[in-house]
């Protein structure tokens, strides 16, 4: 999968149903991680643009929510249709912009498909209910609630440069399927990407206005998005501090926040290692670590600490390092500024006394694969969520110092815990601050159909398919009171 990208490409914007150059006349260039060029151009919409977009949108919200589900779900099937038909070239532009490896990128567009198309499915066979008024002391046989799930107006989806096509797609899907419009505001680096999957929705002939899709510097439009009073509900995946800082931009609106992490798997000392070695080292490195859900500290057992070390180690020095193109397991982070905030976190673990077991290498921001043993929690990788392909080995003496270190992280997205001990497994899991624990696996956000979530600095609300389609509809209801 060689890149060609002689030919520079100025991308419109997506507004009220029209492919539109903003009237800013400004564009914004987006720089390739690995080609270490620009590829393309997105426009910088204005904050006028987005009012209008806004109000189109909710013209637009109050005829789609009185299509019937499966009018909407028609629209929802084909756009899973395109983005499967242009899954290489959508595939190609993820790589190209966010430095993702080609079949990781063309896997996340077929699972962004299978997720539509769950969405309609789940959306389809969800059931409001009725209750009866004599079910409380002292009720009315004949009053009858009604209990539907009504729209909530305008969402707002703005997603990560990581997975910028999937997690654009599990905010959108389910605010459709639900009877919303939507505002989405794509990551810079992955607004290309953002461009290709919008494409795709509007060849199904969505109705005008219903969706758009704002490009635009951070620093013009994005508090300016979140604050605008049109918005009713806001749906963010980045990192916690951005995550944060919407929170307190917004008042009395739904948001549902999936934020960073600092994902640890505990060891124990009857481990399994052939499993624990296999899980870390695919949840720690793949993509260079840039996923929230990546495995960011191991906390093993002294007992089995050498054994486990020297294993990961080989495996380390087997990763493939270079160009997405390639499919390397390590590949050059989203930019340098990422690169050197992770070498900052190595070279403070060193000066405090880490062992370094392998890595620390660095060719601009191609940062390879680096294990450090004997963290202490002094250092600031014990807590610091790298995004990059550094992983800390802190040494622990029980499961209680395993389960006090995990627990001490601001963190609380996923963790991971192996010993082939279930009953131990599980009470260690059960004592895990987190909104997921995985017994004897990785850490990971799939199956999307499964609850995902964050707690503590990383997260707010639920998503995964039926979660996110609760969160983005609120019950509507309506009593009889016969006579
Ligand atoms: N928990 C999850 O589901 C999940 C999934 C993927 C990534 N992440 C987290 O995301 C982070 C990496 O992604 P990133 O670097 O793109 O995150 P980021 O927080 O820098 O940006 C996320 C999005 O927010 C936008 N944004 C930034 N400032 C804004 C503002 N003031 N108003 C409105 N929008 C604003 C960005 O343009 C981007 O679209 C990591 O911390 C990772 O753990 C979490």
């Amino acid at each position: 999968m060689a890149s060609n990208v002689s030919e520079l490409t100025t991308y419109l914007a997506y507004l009220e149903g029209e492919w539109k150059k903003s009237s800013s006349g400004e564009t914004i260039a987006i720089q390739s991680p690995y080609l270490r060029q620009t590829i393309g151009y997105v426009q910088a919409v204005t904050q006028e643009e987005v009012d209008h977009a806004i109000t189109e949108a909710h013209k637009a919200q109050k005829r789609w929510a009185k299509l019937s589900l499966s009018e909407r779900g028609a629209y929802l099937e084909k756009w899973a249709d395109e983005l499967v038909a242009g899954s290489e070239e959508i595939a190609k532009t993820i790589m190209q912009e966010v430095g993702k490896g080609f079949k990781d990128a063309q896997k996340e567009v077929v699972r962004t498909a299978d997720l539509i198309r769950y969405t309609v499915q789940d959306a389809l066979h969800m059931h409001g209910e009725s209750l009866k008024g004599d079910g409380f002391p002292g009720g009315d046989q004949k009053k009858i609630g009604i209990v539907e799930s009504a729209p909530l107006g305008v969402v707002l989806a703005i997603a990560p440069f990581n997975y910028p096509v999937n997690l654009a797609a599990s905010k959108i899907a389910p605010a459709l399927m639900m009877g919303n419009a939507v505002i989405f505001k794509p990551a810079t680096q992955g607004s290309i990407s953002g461009v290709k999957m919008i494409e795709a929705l509007d060849k199904t002939g969505l109705p005008k206005g219903l969706l758009s899709l704002t490009t635009g510097r951070g620093s013009v439009i994005g508090d300016y998005l979140v604050e605008h009073k049109g918005i009713n509900m806001i749906s963010f995946t980045g990192g916690s501090s951005t995550g944060r800082h919407l929170s307190k931009q917004t008042t009395m609106i739904p948001l549902v926040l999936e934020l960073g992490g600092k994902d640890p798997a505990i060891v124990c000392e009857d481990a399994d290692l052939d499993v624990a070695v296999k899980s870390i080292m695919n949840g720690a490195y793949s993509y260079s670590g840039q996923r929230c859900t990546a495995i960011k500290r191991v906390l093993v057992n002294d007992k089995i600490a050498d054994a486990l070390v020297s294993r990961l180690k080989a495996e380390i020095e087997k990763l493939t390092v270079g160009s997405p193109e390639k499919d390397s397991t390590i590949v050059p982070l989203i930019d340098d500024k990422s690169a050197d905030f992770v070498q900052g976190l190595i070279d403070d673990a060193l000066v405090k006394g880490a062992t370094l077991v392998t890595g620390n290498k660095r060719k601009e921001n191609l940062i390879y694969p680096t294990l450090l043993d004997n963290v202490t929690e002094d250092m600031d990788v014990a807590w610091i969520e790298p995004f990059g392909p550094v992983l800390p080995v802190i040494r622990v003496a029980s499961d209680e110092e395993a389960i006090e270190l995990a627990n001490k992280s601001e963190f609380g997205l996923q963790a991971s815990v192996f010993s082939q001990d279930i009953d131990r497994a599980l009470a260690v899991a059960r004592q895990v601050e987190a909104g997921t624990v995985q017994i004897n696996g990785r850490t990971e956000r799939g199956p999307d159909h499964f609850p995902f979530l964050g707690v503590k600095s990383s997260g707010m609300g639920v998503q995964g398919i039926h979660h996110s389609l609760l969160s983005m509809s609120r019950e509507r209801v309506t009593v009889l009171n016969l006579k």
